[in-house]
């Protein structure tokens, strides 16, 4: 993508006609001059007016936000079918060809989840001074201030906007929470929802199984949900942002760790998927809201389960000029698990990709990396 920066005109007062030459020879360009380049010369000419010469990369974050494809709409799948076997063929499907699917009638009232934001943006108007008091701990619970991650190691931006808050499985005492005094239904609103996400995520779990051809029980029989890494992150990403921060991303580009992830936002765009991660340059993809229904996407762990069949996709937040909260809930396995390729998905023509690993080993060294930044 760098080969568009010596196409940007550097006295910033391009013409019509040096705006469609641009779209020409950029690569974004010309897939969206099929599209109706007419539409895009306002957007382009705005994009080309900005202080253009030393920010190439803010330059080609706008572009790709501003003239994007059209939104995916996901696979839909239906928790409430009572054709298991069906459903788990439309999972397999969604995993192979996505990694991402929409899970909708998965039994979560509506004002469980709208308690769950109201109690999260409470939390995140709290002055950072007090929000600090709860940084996360070692055991990975707790608060992260913008800026303190970056999802994407490769990226020269250092430091997400985004902030959140993790709560961790809500058995043992290691999360944190704030004071009752402060924030008296907090507590019992995120552990409510934990309990119906963890839930869901088993349901999830099994029906999967399924899809691997393998027993409905599978990942309970080897033990790897016995006492199941499930932590749930609130997320903020901030509205307006400073000039400061333009090229930064909301959650840069990243795949997640685990076995499975399920998110519910409030509606705000931001999320895109990169279905194809090796390919040049990569095709970004916003994800559509649908209402009341669930966002789930595999993981690395799932993917190295699978020896690919699953795909852990590529997905990043970017930055749309509005506030916007989600709760991502990844469920991941036991840390003493290990993690190898499943009999049903490797064969002498497709043998494993990878050696067994240690679920734990996998997990930490991850987010080790994710905070070294
Ligand atoms: O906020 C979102 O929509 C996605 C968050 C995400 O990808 C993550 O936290 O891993
Ligand atoms: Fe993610």
């Amino acid at each position: 993508m760098a080969d568009c920066t010596p196409m940007i005109p550097a006295d910033m007062s391009a013409s019509e006609l040096e705006l469609n030459e641009f779209v020409k020879h950029s690569e974004l360009g010309a897939r969206h001059l099929k599209s109706g380049p007419a539409s895009q010369l306002p957007t382009l000419r705005r994009i080309l007016h900005r202080s253009l010469h030393d920010k190439a990369h803010i330059y080609l974050v706008d572009l790709e936000v501003e003239m994007s494809p059209p939104n995916l709409y996901l696979p839909l799948i239906d928790l409430s079918s009572t054709d298991r076997a069906s459903t788990a063929q439309s999972i397999r499907k969604a995993c192979m060809d996505h990694g991402f699917f929409y899970v909708i009638n998965h039994g979560i009232d509506d004002f469980i989840v709208k308690s769950l934001f109201r109690e999260s943006m409470k939390f995140f108007d709290l002055p950072l001074s007090e929000k600090m008091k709860l940084e996360r701990s070692k055991d990975h619970r707790g608060y992260t201030a913008p800026y303190s991650e970056t999802l994407d190691t490769s990226s020269k931006f250092k430091g997400d906007l985004k902030e959140s808050f993790y709560v961790g499985p809500i058995n043992d005492s290691l999360n944190q929470w704030p004071s009752k005094e402060s924030l008296p239904a907090w507590k019992v609103t995120m552990e409510s929802y934990y309990e119906k996400i963890l839930n869901v995520g088993f349901r999830l779990i099994s029906l999967i199984s399924i899809a691997l051809n393998l027993d409905e029980n599978f990942f309970t029989k080897i033990g790897a949900l016995d006492s199941p890494m499930g932590f749930l992150r609130l997320l903020h990403y901030p509205g307006e942002i400073p000039e400061s921060d333009k090229g930064k991303y909301g959650a840069s580009a990243h795949s997640d760790y685990g076995m499975i992830t399920l998110l519910v936002t409030d509606g705000m765009p931001g999320l895109q998927i990169c279905r194809e991660k090796d390919r040049s340059p990569q095709l970004w993809e916003g994800v559509d809201h649908v209402e009341r229904a669930l966002i789930v996407n595999i993981g690395d762990i799932m993917e190295r389960w699978t020896n690919c069949t699953f795909r852990s996709t590529l997905h990043r937040v970017v930055a749309v000029g509005q506030e916007r909260y989600s709760a991502a809930f990844f469920l991941d396995p036991n840390y003493d698990c290990v993690v190898e390729c499943l009999e049903t998905c490797c064969s002498e023509t497709s043998p494993p990709r990878f050696p067994p690993i240690k679920s734990g080993d996998y997990l930490e060294e991850r987010l080790r990396l994710t905070y070294s930044q």
